[in-house]
């Protein structure tokens, strides 16, 4: 074995026993400059030989059939006319009467045929070029030429390099169909005469033949079933149509709602139409695809994997996707036909494309209608609810409002019905100026001595007491503050009360929380009883007070009105009798009734922080009954009911309607007047009370909007000074009562700022709270622990305890006028008029003039005066009377003055002096 024919990896030479193979390689080129070497060979056809016929000799396979790949193109053009000639050429006629190669099996048609008279089956033609990995194709090879036939005409050899029996090319084409069967008559040669090879060729060219027929038919089979499915669908359609047009005529009001139109018939009849061709794509098959001229990949006789499992004569169906689709757009086409209207749920406000979302549309034309609707708005904005109900009515959707408060929903229980009404003790509440008496006569009352332990002998927290009448009725009573900071508990006193008693010492008549104590009253619309107190005391005169009640339109009875009145004396324990008897009658006439058995509901009346049992809430029981291990909201907090207390310090189990009672087991403080709800679960509690504190914050950062007047107030505020403070006090009443006063301190000049108001004492993040702003802590009966007095020690924050608000406002004051300063006034002592001006040295001038009052002095300030507008202020420098320096000139005199930096006077100019007094301020 020669160099060259040693096998190499990857592109080994087949080994042969002779020369029968030519081996080449040829360089195959892919995609991306990848290359590949292939090794080729070129096998030379085997030549059977009759017995008896002469064995030909063996001529070597002419060179350019291997090398001349271009006949693959000329092949066919030259391949039909010059065939023949060889024919006629023919030197020597065909050895035996072979059998024609079929036409069609071997490459390019109109060669073969040529070729067919001539076949040569004794000349070895060179087989056709073949790439090893492909099959050899098991087709008959090619017809040889004769070896006369000229070089240059070689197209029987330069045919197609892989024979493809049925790809023909158009012009090949015509001789497949049956009409070009022509060669089939000479068929029919002496079998037995064949050999049996020959036999064999012949029964594969007969079962092409008949293959390549049965397909052509199955293509006309196919093409004429899908011409009869349009025309069955068109003649449907025409009838749809007329029907239409006969329904169109008729004056047919139901169906005059949706009329088809003719465009939509014609649409449909083009979708149906469409629908017809099997296996097309409804826009593709639109197009006449099929019928395009040079298309000749469904018309020629090409078989494709496709078309062979495609050969019976079943139609192509169409793809579950195409399916899909098709149905998909037909829902499509309906669903905008009739647009589903949609109940949206709209919350308090929802962003633009969250809303487009709940409708079903398109973000972009949501926010082109809010454009058009004069809200501009992008997709991630929010919209309140009323604008959203506009976008949903021009959508054609329904709008269902949710709110975040819907929350609240059932915290308010219905109305009792009548048969579950119990009767219930009246809640008075007792009202009246400071020290008319009030806390005296609940003491007289209630048989206790709560004045004794009062601070300074004033109420600062609302009381609430329940006594029991000789005749065993119970009668709550509320003790109010009279002070004038206490204003909102005796609102919330007024609001949840059934009667007000007004206490008015008649000594003292009626004072100005008297009347905001009527004013309370009236808003709450509840009854009141007038007690004309102190009238133990000589010379008592109750007939001033009735008739002094009477401009702020309180009737007495004895006045005529429908006001009770009566006349006592918490001293002398006098009326007291005749007190009770009113208030029972006024709670008769009110038929207090309530439901003791449903779940409690309630008022805060008042809230602390207590150090041992933590946040502490009286609660005035309004309906229900509420009992240990309830579970409650009280306005933003909730707990469960640990303990209960009544108001002479007794534990109880559970509180009646109209019963006060002190709550323990609550998460934090609420605010006093708070609503209490109990609840059904914990988790119930935790939620409605986070939906309420979430309000509150809401509220707390919410910005004022921006008017005029509110940036000339921020303007002014803005030029005052702050004095920053923080209160702690043993409830939450007085904590709110001090932020009122102290904010009611604040003037032009001086701002208070409450930092923090809240209940309990005094720890170390209230003083870091302080430290930070320079502020004094105020405890109001609080202290501060021992952590706190040491850090406020250390950092040098004022500590400052009250027990009494009087002392408290008092200090607050006093503490904001020292930071303000000094009051400075300003006195004029003396005014003179300028009569002439002259130059005094380089730069000054000097001013002749006339005091017209009080005295000019030179150590005094003056200010120049031209047409009342001050020009300039300063001193005087320099105060001459002929010619000599004077200390003082009075009125009706003239002199020399100079002014200190001033060269601008002119004559007619006023002069001004005057002194400066600083003052100590007070607010
Ligand atoms: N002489 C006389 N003094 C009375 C009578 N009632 C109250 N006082 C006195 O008036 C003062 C104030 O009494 P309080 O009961 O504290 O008055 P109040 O209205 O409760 O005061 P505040 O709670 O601070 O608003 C006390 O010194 C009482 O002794 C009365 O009927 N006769």
């Amino acid at each position: 074995m020669s160099d060259d024919n040693k096998p190499k990896l990857g592109m080994r030479a087949p080994l042969g026993l002779n020369k029968a193979v030519e081996v080449g390689k040829v360089k195959q080129s892919f995609s991306h400059g990848r290359t590949k070497q292939v090794v080729v060979e070129v096998k030379r056809a085997r030549v059977l030989h009759r017995p008896g016929d002469p064995v030909p000799v063996e001529t070597p396979p002419p060179a350019p059939v291997v090398e001349a790949p271009a006949p693959v193109t000329v092949a066919p053009p030259i391949a039909a006319p010059v065939a023949p000639a060889p024919v006629a050429r023919a030197p020597e006629p065909a050895p035996a009467p072979t059998p024609a190669p079929a036409p069609v099996v071997a490459g390019p048609e109109p060669v073969a045929e040529a070729s067919a008279p001539a076949a040569e089956p004794a000349r070895a033609a060179p087989a056709p070029i073949m790439f090893r990995p492909v099959e050899r194709a098991p087709a008959p090879k090619p017809p040889e030429p004769k070896v006369e036939a000229p070089a240059s005409v070689a197209p029987p050899v330069a045919a197609p390099p892989a024979p493809r029996p049925v790809a023909a090319t158009p012009a090949a084409r015509p001789p497949v169909r049956p009409a070009a069967r022509a060669p089939e008559p000479r068929r029919p040669a002496p079998v037995d005469l064949l050999t049996r090879q020959e036999r064999q060729a012949l029964l594969l060219r007969q079962a092409e033949e008949d293959r390549l027929r049965s397909a052509e038919e199955a293509r006309i089979r196919e093409e004429a079933a899908r011409v009869g499915a349009a025309e069955v669908e068109r003649l449907r359609l025409e009838e749809k149509r007329n029907a239409a047009e006969e329904l169109a005529t008729r004056p047919d009001p139901v169906a005059s709602d949706t009329p088809q139109t003719l465009v939509e018939l014609d649409e449909e009849e083009e979708r149906l139409r469409v629908r017809a061709l099997p296996g097309r794509k409804p826009e593709l098959a639109a197009k006449p695809a099929r019928l395009r001229v040079g298309d000749d990949r469904r018309q020629s006789g090409k078989l494709t994997v496709t078309k062979a499992l495609d050969s019976d004569d079943s139609v192509r169906t169409r793809s579950l996707a195409a399916l899909r689709r098709s149905r998909e757009k037909e829902r499509g086409r309906l669903g905008s036909q009739a647009k589903q209207v949609r109940d949206v749920t709209v919350p308090d406000r929802i962003t633009v494309s969250e809303l487009a979302n709940r409708m079903a549309e398109r973000t972009s034309n949501v926010v082109r209608l809010l454009a058009r609707l004069g809200v501009p708005s992008a997709a991630v904005d929010e919209i309140d609810q009323d604008t959203a109900e506009l976008v949903l009515t021009e959508f054609g959707h329904n709008i269902v409002r949710v709110s975040d408060s819907d929350v609240e929903i059932g915290m308010v229980g219905g109305v009792d019905v009548d048969d579950h009404l119990a009767e219930r003790p009246p809640v008075v509440t007792i009202m009246g100026h400071v020290d008319h008496g009030k806390t005296s006569l609940l003491d007289a009352l209630r048989g206790t001595n709560v004045v004794k332990g009062e601070a300074g002998g004033i109420t600062q927290h609302i009381g609430a007491y329940q006594i029991l009448t000789k005749d065993k009725h119970k009668i709550t009573f509320l003790d109010t503050p009279g002070h004038e900071a206490f204003t909102a508990m005796r609102a919330r006193g007024a609001s949840v009360t059934d009667i007000v008693v007004l206490v008015v010492a008649w000594d003292d008549g009626i004072m100005p929380q008297t009347i905001e104590a009527i004013q309370h009253t009236k808003a709450a619309g509840v009854p009141m009883i007038v007690a004309i107190n102190k009238m133990d005391k000589a010379g008592a005169n109750a007939e001033k007070i009735r008739q002094a009640l009477l401009q702020y339109d309180v009737q007495v009875e004895s006045m005529g009105g429908e006001v009770q009145d009566v006349e006592v004396s918490a001293t002398a324990k006098t009326g007291l009798d005749q007190l009770i008897d009113k208030i029972m009658l006024q709670s008769e006439i009110l038929e207090l009734k309530a439901n003791p058995d449903r779940p409690a509901e309630g008022n805060v009346i008042e809230a602390r922080l207590d150090k041992g049992k933590g946040p502490l809430a009286t609660v005035l029981v309004r309906r229900g009954t509420l009992k240990t291990g309830d579970i409650f909201v009280m306005g933003s907090e909730w707990g469960k009911v640990r303990a209960m207390v009544d108001d002479k310090g007794a534990s109880v189990k559970s509180a009646l309607p109209s019963t006060p009672v002190e709550v323990l087991g609550l998460t934090g403080v609420p605010s006093a007047g708070d609503p209490v709800t109990v609840v059904e679960s914990e988790a119930r509690a935790r939620e409605v009370a986070e939906y309420r504190a979430g309000v509150i914050n809401a509220k707390r950062i919410e910005q004022e909007p921006a008017n005029l007047e509110t940036m000339f107030s921020v303007l002014r505020q803005a030029k005052a000074q702050v004095y920053p403070l923080v209160i702690k006090a043993d409830t939450q009443g007085s904590a709110e009562a001090i932020a009122g006063a102290v904010n009611k301190i604040s003037t032009d000049l001086i701002k208070a700022k409450v930092l923090l108001a809240s209940v309990g004492g005094i720890t170390e993040s209230d003083v870091t709270l302080a430290k930070a702003s320079g502020a004094p802590i105020i405890g109001f009966n609080v202290r501060a622990n021992a952590k706190a007095r040491e850090i406020a020690q250390r950092d040098g924050v004022a500590l400052k305890y009250y027990d009494v608000i009087y002392d408290l406002i008092d200090d607050v004051k006093a503490a904001m006028a020292g930071q303000l300063g000094p009051e400075l006034l300003e006195n004029v002592v003396g005014r003179a008029l300028v009569l002439e001006v002259f130059q005094a040295g380089k730069t000054g001038k000097a001013a002749g003039i006339r005091v017209t009052e009080g005295f000019i002095k030179k150590a005094l300030r003056a200010r120049v005066m031209r047409d009342d507008v001050i020009i300039y202020n300063g001193a005087i420098a320099s105060l001459r009377r002929f010619k000599e320096d004077v200390a003082e000139v009075k009125s009706g005199f003239e002199c020399g003055i100079t002014i200190e930096g001033s060269s601008d006077v002119k004559p007619g100019d006023v002069i001004e002096t005057f002194e400066v007094e600083s003052r100590e301020r007070t607010l």
